[in-house]
């Protein structure tokens, strides 16, 4: 498999404050990856040094087969970079700006398609200045992928969205992902990495603590499931390694149906606070 993202004891200090302390990171060409972690773990100083926008104090670090902290101008033009702050615009409108923006790239997209795929055609000739919060965070979506990056890096994109206008961001990353664009993605949003990502990295304390797809993160699909029903006017719950075989026992002993049966595992927000918790806990 291709390696778009490559980190070997990545390291990074900002005097007393150890804010990276030695990460490896392998991530494929074409994925969709989700680096998640609590304020202040590390995870915007690690993309920074991946998007060369920060130096690193040690370790290897290779992105699109390049070290970011030599960028080159054409490698620069094969990354997109959505930051968390939206760019200081003047009298421009959206459909000015994404013009602007696409004149940087060598083989931009499409202005109007990229527009329209971010949801602001309504507002193509509304000024920058005008727009909402959530239309602004759009508008930093469209500039992102105008250059029609090989590697897109989103940082928290969907903060200050309403929840159709993350369906509709989500479903653009999709796309993007199926045409084969790499995404690195941080989010404090659990469902988010869920709905999006092939696999996460939980990032605390510098450190990634876990790894692996958002279905079995932490021994996730291992962990005791709960089965709960309803019995004698009253919910009733156990916990149990073998929820098929309890399922057998009630179906039995109900003669078919359980009544408001469900069997549930850890939901990744459980299984994330518990990994982020945890070095805190251990002395
Ligand atoms: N320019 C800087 N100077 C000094 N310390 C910094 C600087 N940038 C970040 N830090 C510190 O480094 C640590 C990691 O910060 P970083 O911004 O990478 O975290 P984060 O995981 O992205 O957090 P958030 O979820 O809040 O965005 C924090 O303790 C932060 O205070």
């Amino acid at each position: 498999m291709e390696t778009a993202v490559k980190a070997r004891g990545l390291t990074k200090r900002y005097g007393d404050v150890r804010a990276v302390g030695g990460i490896d990171l392998d991530i494929h060409a074409g994925e969709v990856f989700a680096i998640l972690g609590p304020n202040g773990a590390g995870k915007s100083t690690t993309v920074e040094i991946l998007e060369g926008h920060r130096t690193r104090d040690a370790g290897e670090v290779s992105v699109l087969g390049v070290d970011p902290g030599r960028p080159t101008r054409g490698w620069r033009a094969r990354i997109g970079i959505v930051l968390q702050t939206a760019n200081d615009m003047t009298e421009a409108t959206v459909g000015e700006t994404v013009r602007h923006f696409a004149g940087y790239y060598p083989a931009p997209r499409d202005p109007d398609e990229v527009i329209e795929r971010v949801g602001l055609t309504e507002n193509v000739n509304r000024r920058v200045r005008q727009l909402s919060g959530g239309q602004r965070r759009r508008l930093d979506v469209a500039l992102g992928v105008i250059g029609d990056p090989e590697l897109l890096f989103l940082d928290e994109p969907t903060t200050g969205f309403d929840p159709e206008a993350r369906r509709r961001f989500w479903e653009l990353i999709r796309d993007l992902a199926g045409q084969g664009t790499t995404i690195v993605l941080t989010t404090h949003y659990l469902d988010e990495a869920e709905a999006l990502a092939s696999r996460v990295a939980v990032v605390a304390g510098g450190r990634i603590v876990a790894e692996g797809e958002p279905a079995t993160l932490g021994g996730r699909a291992s962990a005791k499931a709960r089965v709960s029903w309803s019995e004698g006017g009253e919910r009733r719950a156990l916990e149990t390694e073998t929820p098929t075989g309890t399922v057998i026992e009630l179906t039995r002993r109900f003669d078919g149906e359980v009544p408001d049966l469900t069997v549930t595992r850890p939901t990744l927000e459980e299984t994330y606070l518990r990994l982020v918790t945890l070095p805190e806990v251990t002395p």
